[in-house]
C-alpha cells in the first residue's frame, strides 16, 4: 500500500460497524497533499462514509483520521467547525442558494467565516468566478438561470472562496451530459494546477472510471469496506487486480 510523509490525510485502521454492517474495515490509507487522488468503488462500497471521516461528519467506530496532521477525535465541535474551513467542497447536485446571485453565492463563506468587508468579498467572488470561467455577464445571475455546466462553475468557485487546503469532490460530474462532464474535468485538473503552488489536495469519489484514469495522480479502488488497490494512475491502469480489471472493462 502507498503511503506519504506528512500526507494531507491519513486514516490508521480505521473501522465503522452501522449495526451489524461492517462498512469501513480496518482501512490504511494515506492521501499526499498537491496531487489528485480518487477513490472508485461500485455503489455501496463505502466511498461517501469515508469522505465523511475525513470531514470528521461521522466517528470512528475504531481507528484514527488525521487531516492535515490533526487527529480529527481530539476536535471538540467548535474546533472541528473551524477546521472545516479547510476544505472546498463540489457536490453532485452543486447545493448552490437558489435565491442569491452567483456572485452571492461564492460570496456566502466569506461573510461566514471571515471578517472581509463587503467591497472586497464582492471583489474576491467576482475573481473566482472568473477564474472557473464566468463571464461578468453571469454574475448576478440565479442559480435556475444558469445552465449545469454554470452552476458547476459556481459551486467550485463556492468551494474555493476560503483558500481551501483539501478540494473534495463527490461525484462531480454523474448526471451531466457527455461535454458538460469533461468541462468539468477539465476544470478541476486546472484547479488543482492554478492552486499548486500553495499546496492544494484534491480528493475525488467518483463511479467515472474513464474520467478518473484521465485525471488523476493517483487511484484508490474501495470494495465493500476495503481499499483493494491504491497506485499511481499510470500503474492502477496495469492492475491486475480482477475487481479493478472488472470495473474498468465494464
Ligand atoms: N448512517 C448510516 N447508517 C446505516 N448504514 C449506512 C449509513 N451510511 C451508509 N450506510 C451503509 O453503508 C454502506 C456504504 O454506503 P456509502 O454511501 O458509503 O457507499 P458509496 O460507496 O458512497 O455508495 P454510492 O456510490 O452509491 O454513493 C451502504 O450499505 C449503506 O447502506
Amino acid at each position: 500500500m502507498l503511503s506519504f510523509e506528512n500526507p494531507a490525510v491519513r486514516i490508521s485502521n480505521l473501522t465503522k460497524v452501522f449495526g451489524k454492517h461492517t462498512v469501513l474495515n480496518n482501512l490504511n490509507f494515506d492521501i499526499p497533499k498537491n496531487k489528485i487522488t480518487t477513490i472508485l468503488g461500485f455503489s455501496g462500497a463505502g466511498k461517501s462514509t469515508l469522505l465523511k471521516h475525513i470531514l470528521g461528519l461521522h466517528q470512528p467506530t475504531s481507528g484514527v483520521v488525521e487531516v492535515l496532521g490533526s487527529n480529527l477525535k481530539n476536535l471538540d465541535p467548535m474546533k472541528l467547525r473551524e477546521f472545516r474551513q479547510n476544505f472546498g467542497m463540489l457536490f453532485q447536485y452543486a447545493a448552490l442558494f437558489d435565491s442569491m446571485s452567483a456572485v452571492e453565492n461564492v460570496a456566502f463563506p466569506m461573510r461566514e467565516f471571515t471578517k472581509l468587508g463587503n467591497e472586497e468579498i464582492i471583489s474576491k467572488s467576482k475573481d473566482l468566478l472568473l477564474s472557473v470561467g464566468i463571464k461578468e455577464v453571469s454574475f448576478e445571475g440565479l442559480p435556475s438561470e444558469l445552465s449545469g455546466g454554470m452552476r458547476k462553475r459556481v459551486g467550485l468557485a463556492r468551494g474555493l472562496a476560503l483558500n481551501p487546503h483539501i478540494m473534495l469532490y463527490d461525484e462531480p460530474t454523474t448526471g451531466l451530459d457527455p461535454i458538460t462532464t469533461k468541462m468539468v474535468n477539465d476544470l478541476i485538473v486546472d484547479t488543482a494546477e492554478k492552486n499548486s503552488d500553495r499546496g492544494m489536495t484534491s480528493i475525488i469519489i467518483s463511479h467515472d472510471v474513464k474520467a478518473t484514469l484521465r485525471i488523476s495522480d493517483f487511484v484508490a479502488f474501495l470494495d465493500r469496506g476495503n481499499i483493494v488497490e491504491y497506485l499511481p494512475v499510470e500503474e492502477f491502469k496495469k492492475s491486475t487486480n480482477p475487481l479493478v480489471q472488472e470495473f474498468i472493462n465494464l
